[in-house]
């Protein structure tokens, strides 16, 4: 294990030219302002760069070639993925950004991620987080706990103000620093505060994404959100952007599995329609409870219409009424179920919900908006729109409002 002091400069520091990259990756962060701090505050003046000791010979003085980007305190050692028997099945390092990553949901969201629960065990991750100068600090408490943690898969986690940094190749981004509504407002009403953090973060994702770079857009109005960032984005393929509306999905199948006395697992081909607001649509008409049609489960059509239908649209609203913020843990469980959905194959007969963009559609709806539809996938992150739903004129009309 080389050791290079931090306070003295590269041609102090003695290493073989083998090792620059992963040295000069090593002291290059050391400098950063990011660790530097983070080191004074704990005394650390020494940081371990991982080389092997007997690659040591000659002194050199290193160039500082490839420069890792911002790193976080552990997360700035080098390491061999293949190296430890365990990791040698292991699936490439996937990117993953994620914004408002001090805030409530993604307090939940990153030790999800960095568990594999949603990646699945053999696939490591390296976490972008994004935040903002006032939660810099934070965002260091926030990596500070991961590093804690001792995830396996977690190779690696940076933090950063500027989304063109933060962005920078990252195969998933999970768009959710935006401000939360209080009680007695309407998502709508952030529209004017976040819609711009949407613009700019399409652009940068435009510019130093992976070109297949998939988007999940939570802060609200997701649907709106989601069609500023897509528009700012011109080189990433429309289709990658998604509107977070799989809350509203696992609401609703709650609901119909409480009125039916089953548990929730029976309850599938849950469609949420429209936008993640008050006018989402909940479709009991399509929905399906231990195989059979809900409308067949549950007889009383009064229920169906009107309360279902206003519970899973409220239900948000409600909770932000009792709680006093807007829901976090659920909302972050929601991220997790919508990811999975998109990288493992959908079961065979059912579907999941997903606000995405309207593209030549099948069910008549307008065209060149955001708007959540029942959609399959193969597991490869892609997904396509399912055709075979039924459309009475009850749900046309509700649908079409
Ligand atoms: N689609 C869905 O199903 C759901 C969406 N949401 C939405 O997700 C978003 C995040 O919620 P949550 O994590 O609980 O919120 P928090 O307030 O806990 O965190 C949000 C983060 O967004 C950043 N942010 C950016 N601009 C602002 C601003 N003008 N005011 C305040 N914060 C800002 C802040 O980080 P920084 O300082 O680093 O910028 C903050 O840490 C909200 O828009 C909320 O409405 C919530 C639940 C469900
Ligand atoms: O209601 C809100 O503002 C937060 C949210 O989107 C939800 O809980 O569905």
């Amino acid at each position: 294990m080389a050791v290079a002091d931090f306070t003295t400069t590269y041609k102090e520091s003695i290493f073989l030219p083998s090792q620059l990259s992963s040295l000069s990756s090593c002291l290059s962060n050391t400098r950063s302002h990011v660790l530097k701090p983070y080191l004074r505050a704990r005394n650390v003046n020494k940081v371990y760069c991982s080389v092997a000791p007997n690659e040591v010979q000659t002194p050199v003085v290193p160039q500082p070639t490839s420069i890792k980007g911002e790193c976080y305190g552990v997360f700035c050692l080098t390491y061999d993925l293949k190296a430890a028997e365990e990791t040698k099945s292991w699936k490439s390092l996937i990117n993953i950004a994620v914004s408002g990553a001090a805030g409530m949901i993604s307090n939940h969201l990153l030790f999800k991620l960095a568990s594999g629960e949603v990646f699945g065990q053999d696939q490591p991750i390296a976490l972008k987080l994004l935040g903002s100068e006032r939660s810099f600090q934070a965002l260091e408490g926030v990596a500070m706990e991961l590093e804690d943690s001792l995830y396996p898969l977690l190779r690696e986690v940076s933090i950063g103000i500027d989304p063109y940094d933060v962005f920078r190749d990252v195969e998933w981004a999970i768009l959710i620093g935006a401000k939360p509504r209080g009680p007695g407002m309407e998502r709508a009403d952030l529209l004017d505060i976040n819609g711009q953090i949407f613009a700019e973060q399409g652009k940068a994702l435009n510019a130093v994404a992976s070109s297949n770079v998939k988007v999940i857009v939570v802060g609200n109005p997701c649907n709106t959100n989601a069609l500023i960032c897509l528009k700012n984005a011109p080189n990433i393929p429309a289709k990658n952007f998604h509107a977070l509306t799989r809350l509203d999905e696992n609401r609703a199948k709650c609901q119909l599995a409480l009125k039916a006395g089953v548990f929730y697992d029976k309850v599938s081909n849950m469609t949420i329609w429209g936008n993640h607001s008050t006018t989402q649509v909940p479709d009991f008409l399509n929905a399906r409870i231990s195989g059979f049609p809900a409308k067949d489960v549950i007889k009383d059509t009064k229920w169906l219409e009107n309360d279902f239908t206003e519970i899973v649209q409220k239900r948000g609203g409600v909770l932000i009424k009792k709680w006093g913020r807007s829901s976090a843990a659920s909302t972050a469980v929601s991220i997790v179920d919508a990811i999975r959905s998109l990288v493992t194959p959908t079961p065979e007969g059912d579907w999941f919900s997903t606000g995405v963009y309207t593209n030549g559609n099948p069910y008549g709806i307008a065209e060149d908006i955001v708007f959540s539809m029942p959609c399959r996938s193969d597991g490869d992150g892609d997904y396509e729109l399912v055709k075979d739903v039924l459309m009475d004129d009850f749900l046309r009309e509700r649908i079409k409002k």
